[in-house]
């Protein structure tokens, strides 16, 4: 029986998931990809693929016959809703194309017929436009995965740096109240746990960086250093986990600081990506850490501004693709 391929949800339309699926599968051999199936649209593929002059055939086909497609043409599992828009002008009218992808996605590695969930980017506005009730994807694949949801936690990766944001689309002024030690330490475990079994670290150094300041300068540049993240610190080394901090942030990304610990937990978004999307723009790849199931994504977005002229770079979705298939080899969780 062929093997189960990667399911590649098709991502917001109008962005440039879909240029990026079609030059992904131009690269698959000299980027030694795992065979994938987009599911997606697959005459907006094709047009797409003709728009833009890249020679791709695109071949309608079933996760089980993917493989096989996957030599001579991007295998498409078709959505069986409308899911064509113009790039760069999105629309909420395929929000529900979107959003049914993701769910597909998910059904069938939940039924043992693809490895593992690829996600091309959606913009969140529009789906929460039409309805969405989730802050993202990581939230939504936790929603999919059972009931209750694990906590889903967001890692940016890339082979030099790992990032975890413990908030993450929240208002910059809500993350003190959100930032609790329990979530910090619950964020940790799933981190080292993670680190340990699907990434192969031995022994997972964390960093945590701090809040304020010079990680609050003894409580005179704020508490929460002391008060939250020191005392998660505490219980997490109880724990057998190797981890330090409060650390002051700015110091935590310099190239030094990097070869000190295999993952920073970050406290809000941007002190998470700003470092890794500096470093690694093109290389970074998010990975939902807490999910039973694997799933990865580029580390940007729809780039709604160079969607449809050709220019989209698809090496983060090509690492994604990559990484996806490294932490489902045999022999892995
Ligand atoms: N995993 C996901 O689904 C993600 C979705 N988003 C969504 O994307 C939308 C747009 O977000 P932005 O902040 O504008 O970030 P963005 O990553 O879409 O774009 C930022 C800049 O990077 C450039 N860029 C992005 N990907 C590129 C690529 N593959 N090749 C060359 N240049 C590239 C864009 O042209 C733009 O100048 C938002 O609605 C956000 O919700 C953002 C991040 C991740
Ligand atoms: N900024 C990262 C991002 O937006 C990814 O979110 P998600 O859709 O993977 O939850």
């Amino acid at each position: 029986m062929s093997p189960a391929p990667l399911a590649l949800t098709g991502g917001d339309p109008a962005g440039v998931g879909p240029e990026l699926a079609l030059k992904a599968w131009v690269a698959r051999g000299a980027a030694g990809l795992p065979p994938f199936i987009a599911i997606a649209d697959a005459r907006m593929l094709r047009d797409l693929a003709r728009t833009l002059g890249l020679d791709v055939p695109v071949e309608e086909a079933m996760p089980e016959t993917a493989a096989g497609v996957f030599a001579r043409a991007l295998p498409v599992l078709p959505l069986g809703l409308p899911h064509a828009a113009r790039p760069g002008n999105p629309d909420p009218a395929t929000a529900a194309g979107t959003i049914r992808s993701i769910e597909t996605a998910v059904a069938l590695v939940q039924a043992g017929r693809a490895r593992a969930v690829v996600t091309n980017p959606i913009a969140k506005h529009v789906l929460y436009e039409a309805g969405f009730l989730h802050p993202g994807h990581t939230e939504f694949l936790a929603a999919l995965a059972g009931d209750p949801p694990p906590l889903p936690v967001m890692m940016l990766w890339s082979e030099g740096l790992a990032v975890v944001p413990v908030t993450v689309h929240i208002p910059l002024s809500e993350v003190p109240r959100a930032l609790t030690e329990d979530l910090i330490v619950e964020t940790g475990r799933i981190v080292a746990r993670e680190l340990q079994t699907r990434f192969r670290v031995a022994n997972p150094r964390l960093a945590l960086a701090g809040l304020n300041p010079h990680a609050g300068e003894n409580g005179t540049m704020g508490q929460e250093d002391d008060a939250v993240i020191r005392p998660a610190v505490e219980r997490l080394l109880a724990e057998g986990i190797a981890v330090r901090g409060p650390v002051p942030a700015d110091t935590l990304f310099h190239a030094r600081a990097r070869a000190t610990y295999d993952a920073v937990l970050a406290m809000y978004h941007d002190q998470a990506l700003i470092p890794i999307k500096t470093i690694a723009f093109d290389e970074a790849v998010n990975v939902t850490l807490g999910l039973p199931f694997v799933r990865t994504s580029p580390d940007h977005g729809t780039a709604f501004d160079i969607a449809g002229q050709g220019i989209a770079r698809p090496d983060s979705l090509i690492a994604a693709l990559r990484l996806a298939g490294r932490l489902t080899e045999p022999g892995l969780p």
